[in-house]
């Protein structure tokens, strides 16, 4: 092998063919771990490391693979995969190795029969196997029974390696091919071959992808499945990007020519395309993606229903109940008497959980079963402190698990009343699932602030809803509005006030981009340091992004050298880090922060708030660093300081519901860093309206 050069730090591309030695750690995602013999025609490795995502390879297994050999400072060198192609047959194939190989492969084959049968037919066992399996009964103690066992193993682990040798042909990467088997299953190869923009279905790959493996394979710019799949594109992208819901014609057509960068006549052909294949529906000059359409009506249909039946159980406001409350908090719980949906909406401070508190309380003084949720672990867990009840997430409600939702109409949730937190950041799909799964006669009271950020999913259900349904706005702010300069600045900012800097609780700090995230690093330790103060900024990406300015507060409050690989850098004891998918198994779900108390080769233990948690493989990939989050990551949590970094390079993000939100992440004192022109032009944006017509169907008859 290629001896690496100390001095050449660019990583040393090569391609290899090998033999597994021992596969150490293997993720369902496919990131494995495994020691292999490798060689090429510079050398050999006899027992190397190999890293990254891999089909499933198992001992004696032969295979050729482009590798990266990178030297880790925990473990040393080792080789990193891009790409790996099993060989359907062992490296060893003396009677031992067939015989090990066998026993580790074929279903039915123990120890001594492996060994009879390797004896037996030696190296021509595989092709006995693929093609006269019968021959294999004249090895005592093979019965029809084992044959059977061998043969159906032998042919289905064998069809896998093919489609996905297959579709590595067809330039697809290991974790392509596996995602593309796993969403078409067996027809994959074939399904490709026909129309290699299917890709654009498979989560995780899209059009971008697909293009371009397409264009390798020759395919012409305006051939007809390109042009299919474009429009697709387009839509899930609106969905993605901008959270809308359809998109009108005119902008599908635009969207469909900047993917695909053909003309206007070219694009509504696509478009006309699409729709008479029913990739994408038209509903009245609205484009939609099938399902985004099925689910905008069920939506509207499901908000009908609870507003036009009555609630079964009885309810009566007793007269202590509203005690202390203003006249529109106990708005709400007269509402409940007659109506099934009620929605309170109201800033920072105005009394939301205090009212829905009483509405607990008062419906288990009536006897009712009252469940309570949000949409994230870290707001259920404020729900619960606020309200001295559990609760949880909506999934978790729902009995989310890999099947899907296991509550919904056909098997309710059995609560008379569900009360929802936080439901600003409930997409139009999570918001269906919520409300299909309501008992009948059930009641539900959504609790939010329809100013704070959209939901990341497409859709805003709460907005049509505050429209719709039964609602009260809470306006006074009660927290200590007076002394409380940054409740003032958040009400401000509804009516495009740039907030008023120069209060000890409400600063502003001027910092360039340019040695900005160092800058910031600087402002954290004089405010106490991480455990006193969350960093907050709109993106991952760039000088005053996530990433930079974690590097810099890593560097300067856990400075070190290697650590555990996560998504976005290393991570070692005493490091904060935040959760960024939801984890059942763990119960750790996305915006969870959490401090790393050891670290070790391929595995974490992370303290996220008691919930004490061993992370290792791909888990660790769910991880970054949390000393600087998102602003859409930080909904449904606050702190005691933010330090809020905002400027002008943030332009494409700059919105008033940002602002708005990052401010009200502060429960005591709101440090800004950037520009003060940055909130200037925030505070003016109203964020674009998303194409949701998910209120008219609930208005339309
Ligand atoms: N009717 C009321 N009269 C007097 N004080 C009230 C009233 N309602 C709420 N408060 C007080 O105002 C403060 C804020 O109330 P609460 O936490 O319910 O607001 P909130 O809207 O839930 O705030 P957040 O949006 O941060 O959750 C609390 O200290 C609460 O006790």
């Amino acid at each position: 092998m290629a001896a690496p050069h100390s001095d050449v730090h660019a990583p040393v591309q090569l391609r290899v063919t090998g033999s597994v030695n021992k596969v150490r750690f293997r993720a369902e995602s496919g990131f494995t771990v495994a020691l292999a013999r490798l060689k090429n025609e510079e050398g050999e490795d006899p027992d190397a490391t190999l890293v990254g995502l891999m089909p499933p390879i198992e001992v004696g297994d032969t295979f050729s693979a482009d590798v990266v050999m990178e030297e880790h400072r925990e473990y040393g060198y080792q080789y990193r995969v891009l790409n790996l192609i099993l060989e359907a047959v062992p490296a060893d194939l003396t009677p031992e190795g067939v015989a090990a190989y066998l026993e580790a492969r074929v279903d039915g084959v123990g120890k001594v029969l492996a060994g009879r049968i390797a004896r037996h037919f030696g190296a021509g066992t595989f092709d006995v196997l693929g093609s006269e399996p019968q021959l294999l009964l004249q090895v005592p103690g093979v019965t029809q029974s084992t044959l059977h066992k061998m043969v159906q193993s032998w042919s289905s682990q064998g069809s896998e390696r093919r489609l996905l040798a297959g579709l590595q042909g067809l330039g697809l990467s290991i974790s392509q091919a596996q995602k593309a088997l796993k969403h078409f299953g067996e027809p994959a190869l074939d399904h490709l071959q026909q129309d290699l923009y299917a890709l654009t279905e498979v989560e995780g790959i899209g059009f971008l992808t697909a293009d371009r493996l397409a264009q390798a394979q020759g395919v012409p710019q305006d051939d007809p499945r390109r042009l299919t799949a474009a429009a697709v594109y387009a839509l899930q992208q609106a969905a993605l990007q901008g959270g809308h819901s359809y998109l009108p014609r005119e902008r599908a057509v635009k969207g469909i020519m900047h993917y695909t960068r053909v003309g206007l006549p070219q694009a509504q052909l696509a478009l006309d395309n699409a729709l008479e294949f029913s990739r994408l529906k038209d509903d009245d000059g609205r484009i939609y993606l099938p399902h985004a359409l099925r689910a905008e009506r069920k939506l509207a249909q499901t908000i009908r229903v609870l507003l036009a039946t009555p609630p079964a159980e009885a309810w009566e406001v007793r007269d202590n109940a509203a005690r202390g409350l203003d006249d529109a908090q106990a708005q709400v719980l007269e509402l409940l008497r007659d109506q099934r949906l009620v929605v309170l909406t109201g800033g920072p401070g105005t009394g939301k959980s205090t009212t829905t508190r009483r509405v607990a309380d008062l419906a288990e003084a009536l006897g009712l079963d009252v469940g309570l949720c949000a949409p994230t672990g870290k707001a259920a867990r404020r729900l619960g402190e606020l309200t001295g009840r559990t609760a949880s997430t909506i999934h978790r409600l729902l009995g989310y698990g890999p099947g899907g939702f296991r509550n919904n109409h056909l098997e309710p949730v059995m609560h008379d009343l569900i009360i929802v937190d936080e439901v600003s950041m409930c997409g139009d799909a999570l918001m269906l699932s919520l409300l299909s799964a309501v008992a009948p006669g059930a009641r539900v009271l959504l609790v939010g602030d329809v100013d704070q950020l959209p939901p990341v999913d497409a859709g805003l259900p709460l907005m049509a809803l505050t429209q719709a349904a039964p609602t009260i706005r809470l306006q006074k702010v009660y927290r200590q509005a007076a002394q409380n300069p940054i409740i003032a600045a958040a009400h401000g900012l509804q009516h495009g006030e740039a907030p008023q800097w120069g209060d000890a609780r409400l600063s502003q700090v001027a910092v360039e981009p340019d040695g900005g995230a160092r800058r910031v690093a600087l402002l954290v330790r004089e405010l106490g340091g991480p455990s006193q103060v969350q960093v907050l900024t709109p993106m991952r990406k760039g000088p005053l992004g996530v990433e930079m300015l974690n590097h810099h507060l890593q560097g300067i409050f856990n400075p070190g050298e290697g650590g555990t690989r996560i998504a976005d850098g290393e991570a070692r004891p005493g490091d904060v880090v935040v959760q960024t998918k939801n984890d059942y198994q763990n119960e750790v779900f996305n915006g969870t922060l959490g401090t790393v108390l050891s670290a070790g080769p391929g595995r974490l233990q992370v303290d996220f708030d008691g919930n004490v948690v061993e992370l290792s493989g791909a888990e660790l990939f769910n991880l970054t660093l949390g000393y600087a989050l998102t602003v859409h990551r930080a909904q449904g949590s606050e702190w005691g300081t933010v330090l809020g970094v905002l400027h002008e390079v943030h332009a494409p993000m700059l919105s008033r519901n940002l602002a708005y939100t990052a401010l009200t992440r502060a429960r005591e004192r709101f440090v800004a860093a950037g520009s003060t022109r940055a909130w200037e032009v925030a505070a003016r944006r109203q964020r674009e309206e998303r194409c949701t017509h998910l209120l008219e169907r609930i208005r339309s008859a």
